[in-house]
């Protein structure tokens, strides 16, 4: 559509809908009073800043609360505002970020439903600057998408003129039509306006600042329980449970909802009743490391088993501390020196052996030792002093989620940080939603909830995935906005095919700085590949980088390895072993790279490369054919020439050739001269006898076998 002028879209905002007209008359009463006019602050800045400031005094006696006239008028003499606009953009935002950390309810919002709602001082102090910024004609924060109405609100004109500026610009528009936000940063600057959160950072809303050293509580461990098939784990969940001295007070049905709470006499811990590195592991895929304290279960008669190691593995991986829970004690065959011994090998050395780790005895099954191992796990969790600021919004983290069939999506959320409120606003992983209901582990209704505590919530507008961050927002449009966001964000990943983590990403991650390790996980059809290839690729690196190798086991590539490489970045290297169907699959969808090899030298090469950062697609040698030396001929100046049959294939002029005696490559050179009877060619066919020449070599002798070959570039596919 072409652009108009100024008096055509004058004549075209006369004929202009009723709707318009209307719409304008409900606008809210401080708008009205808002009108000064812009094109004043676009012309004359100064002026309007002046005026700006009279503006507010003169809105003591107006519609506006005498809190928010007060903030108003104390902001419009606090210095850090008028300095504000004068610095340069970079010191700009650190006084913002400054002012925002002022208060611990984060996200300072801009809308003026919540400004002349809310009553609360940081509000009214909020909505202070608003105008005042207003008046400068100053910044405004615009989401990603905008009405024309909500636009023509914020900065302080009449939806008309939005409208004119637009048609202007090529754009018809109704007043209800949304606009996108780079015609709303454009409409916005027309008047005067500079745009202060743009479409890129809407999400910065999320960031939360650190807590302050005094605003720290103590708050309970979040434990996970991992270990081998059929080693115990969910019967020592049930048992912790069972040991809950608070369980049956309140004479609550215990429900499923991924975690509990436990309270002894030594303290409180949090499980999630998810067992199983997986789940753990397919958490921290998702972003989310909510657990503080793994805790092993090895069956005492068995020891350690692959899924132990590997369980070990995705622990260290995630640098958390490990406790080790001996089971089956009850059984004739338990052994426990024999798990010691074996874990030791692991680095778990048992306190008792001069190391760290600690170590029970317990039977899941005729209940012994769970208290015991209880207390020990609070008491190791009280030594990390775990701390959280219960005065603030709360966030966490999503452990479970499902469509209820009668309440709708449902989820059990971790909170970490915060307290949860019920009618919070909130976002949760690709959705927002406001807290209809709060239930803990017991069933029973909450209406706030601290640090550290699971909790079943209702209200999600779709259903989160486990591992989702929980964000509460103070306003419903910003949360909305995000989700929608988020969603369209994810259509677009979706669309992109590049791997999230390839040896070529790495190298742009190395470039960036921002990575300076590969992280690897090795799986190989024999142990003694694995100890090769863990050698060789030790042996990697420099100062700068490095491999490190996460875990490592025979077998094929299992899905728990690629979630394990999508939560740690990692990129699976498979030796003479496949992917599952499943693995394939997973691996797809979260994009990891798995590199295949039968060559151990192929896979140390290309990580080396990876690490030198000249990654290049793989060089494959194809031999072209091969010819026989029958006869050699000294011929001056030129050299020896040998007088061969082309046994098979082609041979070409200036291809590389290898020079081959009794099955040994003796030289490597290129094919300098190809003649058939005296004139030069440039190929020739299996059957035929011609003339070779190696550029730079002439101890060729009868019999050798001279082999042309041509290097392809292959790309490099699973
Ligand atoms: N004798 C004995 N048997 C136990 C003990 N703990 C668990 N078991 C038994 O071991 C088997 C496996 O226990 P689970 O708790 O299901 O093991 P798990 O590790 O959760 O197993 P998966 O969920 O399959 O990974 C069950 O038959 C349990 O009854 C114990 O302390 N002593």
């Amino acid at each position: 559509m072409s652009t108009v002028d100024d008096e055509t879209a004058e004549l075209v905002m006369a004929l202009f809908s009723q709707e318009t007209l209307q719409e304008e008359k409900v606008a809210p009463a401080i708008k009205t009073e808002e009108k000064t006019s812009t094109k004043a602050k676009v012309e004359k800045p100064e002026k309007a800043n002046e005026s700006g400031l009279k503006d507010v005094e003169s809105q003591k006696e107006s519609t506006v609360s005498p809190a928010i006239q007060e903030a108003a008028v104390q902001v419009s003499v606090t210095p850090e505002d008028t300095v504000v606009d004068e610095k340069p953009s970079a010191e700009k935002e650190k006084v913002s970020t400054e002012k925002q950390t002022v208060s611990d309810k984060t996200t300072p919002l801009p809308e003026d439903k919540v400004v002349t709602s809310s009553p609360s001082s940081k509000v009214a102090r909020d909505a202070g600057k608003e105008k005042l910024s207003r008046r400068h004609g100053g910044r405004v924060r615009i989401a990603e998408t905008i009405t024309v109405k909500e636009l023509a609100e914020k900065i302080n004109v009449k939806a008309t003129e939005v409208i004119k500026e637009l048609m202007k610009k090529g754009q018809m528009t109704t007043i209800n039509q949304m606009i996108d936000h780079n015609t709303a940063t454009n409409i916005s600057e027309t008047f005067g306006y500079e745009v202060e959160i743009s479409k890129d950072n809407i999400e910065d809303l999320l960031i939360q600042e650190e807590d302050r050293e005094e605003d720290l509580q103590p708050r309970a461990p979040v434990i996970t329980i991992m270990g081998h098939v059929d080693h115990g784990k969910t019967r020592l969940l049930d048992a912790i449970r069972k040991a809950n001295v608070m369980e049956g007070e309140a004479g609550g049905i215990t429900q499923h909802i991924g975690a509990y709470r436990v309270t002894t006499d030594k303290g409180t811990a949090v499980f999630l009743d998810t067992p199983g590195h997986e789940a753990f592991t397919a958490m921290r895929a998702r972003g989310a490391q909510v657990t503080d304290l793994v805790i092993i279960v090895v069956a005492a008669n068995e020891g350690v088993m692959p899924q132990t190691r590997e369980a070990i593995d995705h622990a260290k991986a995630a640098g958390v501390p490990i406790m080790v829970a001996m089971n089956k004690m009850d059984l004739a065959d338990a052994n426990p020196d024999r798990v010691k011994q074996q874990l030791s090998t692991l680095d778990l050395i048992p306190e008792g052996w001069g190391g760290d780790t600690v170590y029970s005895e317990i039977s899941a099954k005729e209940n012994i030792g769970i208290d015991e191992l209880l207390d020990l796990a609070i008491l190791q969790a009280e030594l990390m002093e775990l701390k959280a600021n219960p005065s603030r919004l709360a966030s966490g983290v999503v452990v479970e989620a499902k469509l209820d069939r009668g309440r709708g999506p449902v989820a059990t959320v971790l909170v970490e940080r915060g307290t949860l409120n019920v009618s919070d606003n909130f976002v949760a992983g690709k959705w927002n939603g406001k807290v209809r209901a709060l239930f803990d582990d017991q069933g029973r209704k909450l209406k706030v909830v601290g640090p550290s505590t699971p909790v079943e919530i209702l209200g999600f507008a779709g259903v989160p995935e486990a591992g989702d961050t929980f964000t509460v927002l103070e306003d419903e449009k910003m949360a909305r906005e995000i989700s929608a966001r988020r969603q369209q964000r994810e259509r677009m990943a979706a669309l992109m095919a590049s791997a999230r983590v390839s040896l070529e990403s790495f190298m742009e991650s190395v470039e960036e700085g921002q990575v300076k390790e590969l992280s690897l996980i090795l799986k190989a059809d024999v142990q003694g590949s694995i100890e090769a290839l863990k050698e060789s690729l030790g042996k990697l690196g420099n100062e700068e980088v490095g491999v490190k190798v996460l875990h490592s086991a025979v077998g094929g590539i299992t899905e728990t390895d690629v979630m394990l490489a999508a939560a740690s970045a990692a990129v699976i290297v498979g030796f003479n072993v496949r992917p599952t169907p499943g693995a394939r699959e997973v691996a797809k969808h979260e994009k990891v790279d798995i590199r295949l090899y039968s060559v151990i030298y192929d896979a140390i090469d290309e990580i080396k490369s990876a690490l030198e950062g000249i990654l290049e697609p793989v060089q494959r040698e194809v031999v072209r054919g091969h010819a026989e030396i029958r006869e050699l001929f000294h011929v001056p100046n030129v050299g020896t020439i040998a007088g061969c049959y082309v046994t098979d294939g082609n041979i070409n002029r200036n291809s590389s050739a290898r020079l081959i005696r009794d099955n040994v490559v003796i030289y490597t050179g290129k094919i300098s001269s190809l003649r058939r009877f005296k004139d030069d060619v440039n190929e020739v066919h299996s059957g035929y006898e011609c003339g070779i020449g190696i550029e730079n070599y002439n101890d060729l002798k009868q019999g050798d076998l001279i082999e042309p070959y041509i290097t392809e570039e292959v790309s490099r596919t699973l």
